[in-house]
């Protein structure tokens, strides 16, 4: 599933008109078409329905849907809210093609005209505006979408809400507020970023004919499960326990041992063959009853904290993740600053060593093997020196300039998790819910990730399974046995088994 900019979606339009002849009007027909077939699943021929039409594009979808819902027998009163001079192009033909058919189209000059059919509908569809909307909403469509949000119909979006921007980074004032959104052709950035998102509700795509094979090909991808199935790792059956890598988690802290032990659990739960697990002499001690199968390597410590470098050959391990519970004293910088120089391996750092890293950044740029950082907003926000709001209102735009300068894996964490490429490509994960928002859930992550480094030839595809994994736990977990209110990042990991049972190998 891709995931575009206005610009890029505008370039698709074009593709499909100049290079395989596909009609703007005819492309207008697939996507109104397309919208309708998928709304018949909300839709009943009981309730009444009112379609706002703008005067772009958007508004010739609108045009198609008013007529194929009329034709399959929906109660539908068609309003354009822009006057005729507006309505051009491929919008035009199908405003005449509905009013052809016989159909009555109703023109909206003054909000008041249309307060009885708002206040009276079952529902409202929003034709309004699309991937062309410029700026704040302005005149009558501000009005009428003020006057839609407040009526209890449920509320759907042709391709985008109305007065929600394609694009990130926009701050918006005021959009119609849909319960459902049917985007077309491929996801707008804005469907998943905080700000914007919200307007959007439930959402799903169509497919509109555009022509696949033509299309320049997207950076930004939703990662989805057939994805995941045929990237996962296979375990075979003549393999020991070399073959699954050998990992390596150096954290913790005297007062925080369960991160680590929760990140060392989570690791052996996702099929790493062996693990090693470095902490504080102190700390290690309340992590080990929780991971019987690793080993454990004390670290040089001064009162619970790391203090000085690793005194171990860390060309020893496949991968190694580092940070978790860790804590920020000054005195364990050295150890970050020394494995970002040592280890030769994929290197996640996570947590405490993420705020280690800030003014070692060039060091890690030097680094010839994979990085993998894993914050989340607010991690990221001091990393790159933004506020967080910054971050979460652009974040596929500051994530991939992050990782395209200093040649890392970011993953950024949240509701929406993005996964970027040194080389600027974007996998979005959406699996996971609020049960996860709970301390102890970042470093369960940070275990699965380093696991699934150890078992991938690609750590992208790695990364993409790992927090899908992740996700799909949460979301497992909280359909059955547990509630979003009560679930524990322990839950999680022991949930783990049941997610891989999943991919069935
Ligand atoms: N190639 C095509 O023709 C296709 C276009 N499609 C539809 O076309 C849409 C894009 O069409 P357009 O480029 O015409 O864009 P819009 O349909 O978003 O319309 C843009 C127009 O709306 C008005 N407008 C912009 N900002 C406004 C604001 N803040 N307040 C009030 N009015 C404002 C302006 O007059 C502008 O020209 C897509 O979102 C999609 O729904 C689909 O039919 C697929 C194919
Ligand atoms: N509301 C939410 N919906 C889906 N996933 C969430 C939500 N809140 C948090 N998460 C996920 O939970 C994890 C939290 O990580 P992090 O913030 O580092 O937690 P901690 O460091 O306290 O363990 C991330 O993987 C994030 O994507
Ligand atoms: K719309």
């Amino acid at each position: 599933m891709d995931v575009v900019t206005a610009q890029e979606m505008y370039e698709w339009d074009q593709v499909a008109i100049e290079s395989s002849g596909l009609e703007g009007k005819l492309l207008m027909e697939n996507a109104g078409r397309a919208v309708c077939f998928d709304l018949e699943k909300k839709l009943s021929k009981h309730q009444k329905i009112v379609i706002l039409i703008g005067g772009g594009n958007n508004g010739g979808d609108g045009f198609v849907i008013a007529r194929t819902l009329l034709n399959l027998g929906y109660s539908i009163e068609a309003w354009q809210v822009v006057p005729d001079s507006k309505v051009e192009g491929g919008s035009h033909f199908h405003k005449r093609l509905l009013e052809n058919s016989g159909f009555p189209l109703y023109h909206l000059e003054q909000i008041t005209e249309i307060r009885e059919s708002l206040v009276g509908a079952d529902v409202i569809i929003d034709a309004m505006l699309g991937i062309g909307m410029k700026g704040r909403l302005r005149g009558l469509i501000r009005q009428v979408v003020a006057l839609s949000n407040e009526q209890e119909a449920f509320r759907i979006a042709v391709d985008l809400p109305s007065g929600v921007p394609a694009d990130e980074g926009i701050d918006v004032d005021q959009a119609f507020e849909a319960d459902y959104t049917c985007i077309i052709a491929a996801v707008k950035i804005s469907a998943l970023v905080e700000n914007t998102r919200v307007y959007y509700g439930e959402w799903n795509v169509v497919e509109i004919g555009l022509p696949v094979k033509k299309l320049p090909s997207s950076t930004r991808k939703v990662w989805q499960w057939e994805d995941a199935k045929r990237a996962f790792p296979k375990r075979r059956a003549n393999s020991h326990k070399g073959s699954h890598g050998k990992g390596l988690i150096v954290g913790g802290a005297a007062n925080m041992p369960g991160s680590i032990a929760m990140s060392a659990r989570a690791t052996l739960r996702s099929g790493a063959g062996l693990l090693t697990v470095a902490a504080p002499g102190s700390a290690i001690q309340n992590v080990a009853p929780y991971v019987q199968e690793a080993t454990f390597l004390p670290l040089q410590e001064d009162s619970g904290v790391v203090n000085g470098q690793i005194d171990t050959d860390v060309s020893n391990y496949d991968g190694v993740a580092l940070g978790m519970g860790m804590g920020r004293r000054l005195k364990s910088h050295k150890l970050v600053e020394d494995l970002v120089c040592k280890v030769e391996s994929p290197l996640l750092i996570d947590a405490d060593g993420l705020y280690q890293l800030k003014d070692i950044l060039h060091l890690v740029k030097e680094r010839t093997n994979p990085t993998v950082l894993t914050p989340h907003p607010g991690e990221f926000a001091h990393l790159v020196d933004q506020s967080i709001s910054t971050i979460v209102n652009a974040p596929f735009y500051y994530s991939r300039k992050f990782s395209e300068t200093y040649g890392v894996y970011t993953v950024l964490k949240g509701p929406v998790t993005i996964i970027t490429a040194p080389d600027g490509r974007q996998y979005v994960d959406l699996t996971g819910n609020a049960g996860l928002a709970k301390g102890g859930s970042g470093d369960v992550l940070s275990g699965i990730l380093l696991a699934m480094m150890l078992q991938s030839n690609s750590i992208m595809d790695a990364l993409n399974i790992g927090c899908m994994v992740h996700g799909l736990t949460a979301e497992m977990l909280t359909e059955s046995e547990h509630s979003m209110v009560d679930l524990l990042a322990t839950d999680l990991i022991e949930g783990l088994s049941q997610t891989f049972r999943t991919f069935s190998f």
